[in-house]
C-alpha cells in the first residue's frame, strides 16, 4: 500500500493530495493560498472524488462548476462554452487542450451586488436568473463575452409567484390520435416548456349525455390586448372546433364546455415528461424515455369506458383526455452536456446517480412548481376540482407535485412496456408502428401527404410524387 506520509526536509508531511481533500472537505480548516501546487491534471479523480463526496451544502452558493477548457484564462473566447471553443486560440500553445477545473463561485456580497446591478435586465417572461446574466463589469470588459453555458435550475426565484402564458396552440396528429401542442413562457426560467393535451371532444360540439369539460389554456383563450385581430387569435391557436380554410372561429375568454362531471368519468391522466434528447430523438436504449412519451399519448388517447347504471344497457364510450407537461428538464436538469458526461461516467462503471454527483450535480435537480402551474392553466389539478391521475413511478415526483399545490388523486404506474409484454406473455409490439422513433415504422397520413407534395410542388424535393399514388 502506498504510504500516506512523505518524508521531506521538514520532516514527515500529509500527503498533498491527502491534505488537498482534507481542505476540501472540511469547512474548519483554513485554506492557505499558495499551499497547494496548482492542479492541472486532466479530469483530476482526487477533485472527482471531492465534488461527490461533499454533497449539496458545498457546493449550494456555486453558480457552476465545472471542467473548461479555458486553460488558466477562464474568460477566453469560448471558455464557458464549449460549442465556441477553439483549442488552438483559447490558450497559448503549449497549454492548449488541457482542462482545468474552475468554480465561479464568489462571495456572498459580491454576488449579491451583481444580482442588484442585473435587476433591471430581467424582464418578467422568458429571461434567466439574474445569476445567470453577466454582471455589468463583465459586459463592460468585454462585449464579446459569451454569457456561461449554464443549464439554470429550474426553480430560480422562489420568491416570486410562479406565472404561465401559453404563447401558441396548434394541433399535431400523432400516431395514436389528435392532440394539441401548447407553448408556454414563464417568469422562472427562460425555456419553453410545453404542454401536450389528448382532448379530442374538443372537435366536436355535440353534447352527449355524459361530457368532459374542455382541456384548455386559461391564458390562450384571454384577450392579450385591445388591437388584438381576429386572426391574431387564430394564429396563436385560440380558436374552438378543428381549425381548417372554411371553419375559423376564434375562442373567447368564457370558452368552456360547462358539464357536471359525474363521478363515474375518472380524472384525467397526466404524465410530467422531462426532455431527453438521447430517449426520444436518437432512440437511445440507454433509458426508457422514448417510449415513455410514446406510451403516456397512447394511453391518453385510448376511449374511456364508462359503465352503464343498469345491466340492461351497454357501457359508454368517451374520447380518451390526458395532458403530457413536457419539461424542458434534460438529463433530471443538469442538461444534455453534463448528461453525456454522466453516460461516459457510467460506462466506466459508475451507476447514474454516482455519475450526476461526480459532475457536482444532484442527483436529480429538477423542479416541478412551473409544470404545476401549466396545469392549472390548463384547468387541471386544483385544489377544488377532480384532481389528476398521475402517470408515474416516481415517488419524488409525486411528493414535490402535491407540494406545490397539484391534487392527486391517483397514481397510475408507468409500466415499461417490454415488462408487460413478458408479463402478458403476449407479443405486443414494443414501439408503436407509424410512431416517429428510431425503431418506428412507416410513417404516414393525411398531413404529412400534404407537407410532402408541397415539399416536391414548391420547393423543388426530388421525390416521385407517382410513388405515393401508386402505394394507395
Ligand atoms: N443525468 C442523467 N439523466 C438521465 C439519465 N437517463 C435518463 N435521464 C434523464 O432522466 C429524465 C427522466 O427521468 P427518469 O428518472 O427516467 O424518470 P422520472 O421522470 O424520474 O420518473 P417516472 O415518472 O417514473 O418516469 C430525462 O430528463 C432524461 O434525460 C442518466 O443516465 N443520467
Amino acid at each position: 500500500m502506498t504510504s500516506l506520509l512523505t518524508r521531506t526536509a521538514d520532516g514527515l508531511q500529509l500527503d498533498p493530495d491527502l491534505a488537498l481533500l482534507e481542505a476540501l472537505t472540511s469547512p474548519s480548516l483554513p485554506l492557505k493560498k499558495d499551499k497547494f501546487r496548482r492542479r492541472d491534471a486532466e479530469l483530476d479523480p482526487l477533485l472527482l472524488a471531492a465534488a461527490a463526496a461533499s454533497g449539496p451544502n458545498v457546493t449550494r452558493n456555486h453558480y457552476a462548476h465545472d471542467f473548461f477548457p479555458g486553460v488558466g484564462l477562464p474568460k477566453a473566447e469560448g471558455a464557458w462554452d464549449w460549442s465556441k471553443w477553439d483549442g488552438e486560440r483559447a490558450g497559448t500553445t503549449n497549454q492548449a487542450k488541457k482542462l482545468v477545473y474552475i468554480s465561479r463561485q464568489g462571495p456572498r456580497s459580491s454576488r449579491t451586488q451583481e444580482e442588484k446591478e442585473n435587476a433591471g435586465l430581467v424582464s418578467e417572461f422568458a429571461q434567466p436568473h439574474p445569476s445567470l446574466l453577466p454582471s455589468k463589469r463583465e459586459r463592460d470588459h468585454s462585449q464579446s463575452l459569451a454569457i456561461p453555458s449554464v443549464t439554470p435550475a429550474p426553480q430560480l426565484n422562489p420568491a416570486i409567484p410562479v406565472k404561465v402564458t401559453c404563447m401558441a396552440r396548434t394541433r399535431i396528429p400523432t400516431p395514436h390520435g389528435t392532440a394539441f401542442l401548447h407553448l408556454y413562457h414563464n417568469n422562472r426560467d427562460s425555456k419553453e416548456h410545453l404542454a401536450i393535451v389528448v382532448d379530442p371532444s374538443q372537435f366536436s360540439d355535440d353534447v352527449t349525455s355524459i361530457s368532459t369539460p374542455f382541456i384548455r389554456s386559461r391564458t390562450l383563450d384571454s384577450v392579450w390586448n385591445d388591437t388584438e385581430t381576429e386572426m391574431d387569435r387564430l394564429t396563436r391557436g385560440a380558436y374552438v372546433r378543428r381549425l381548417t380554410p372554411t371553419c375559423q372561429i376564434a375562442s373567447s375568454p368564457e370558452y368552456q364546455r360547462n358539464s357536471h362531471i359525474p363521478d363515474t368519468i375518472p380524472a384525467p391522466l397526466v404524465r410530467i415528461h422531462s426532455e431527453c434528447f438521447t430517449g426520444e430523438t436518437i432512440g437511445s436504449m440507454r433509458c426508457d424515455c422514448g417510449e415513455q412519451l410514446d406510451e403516456a399519448i397512447r394511453l391518453m388517447s385510448q376511449p374511456i369506458i364508462i359503465p352503464s347504471q343498469s345491466p340492461s344497457e351497454p357501457p359508454t364510450h368517451i374520447p380518451g383526455r390526458g395532458v403530457v407537461i413536457y419539461m424542458r428538464q434534460e438529463g433530471r436538469g443538469i442538461g444534455l452536456l453534463s448528461k453525456i458526461r454522466a453516460y461516459n461516467l457510467q460506462d466506466l462503471g459508475h451507476d447514474t446517480v454516482t455519475a450526476n454527483l461526480m459532475l457536482g450535480h444532484g442527483a436529480d435537480e429538477r423542479g416541478y412548481e412551473v409544470a404545476v402551474a401549466i396545469l392549472q392553466d390548463l384547468g387541471l389539478g386544483s385544489s377544488t376540482g377532480q384532481g389528476v391521475r398521475l402517470l408515474t413511478n416516481n415517488p419524488d415526483k409525486v411528493r414535490a407535485m402535491k407540494k406545490d399545490g397539484l391534487k392527486i388523486s391517483e397514481r397510475v404506474p408507468m409500466v415499461p412496456r417490454s415488462w408487460r409484454k413478458k408479463q402478458e406473455g403476449g407479443d405486443m409490439e414494443e414501439r408503436k408502428a407509424g410512431a416517429t422513433m428510431v425503431g418506428g415504422d412507416a410513417v404516414h397520413g393525411e398531413d404529412l401527404d400534404k407537407y410532402l407534395r408541397t415539399k416536391v410542388l414548391r420547393m423543388g424535393h426530388m421525390l416521385d410524387l407517382n410513388l405515393n399514388l401508386n402505394g394507395e
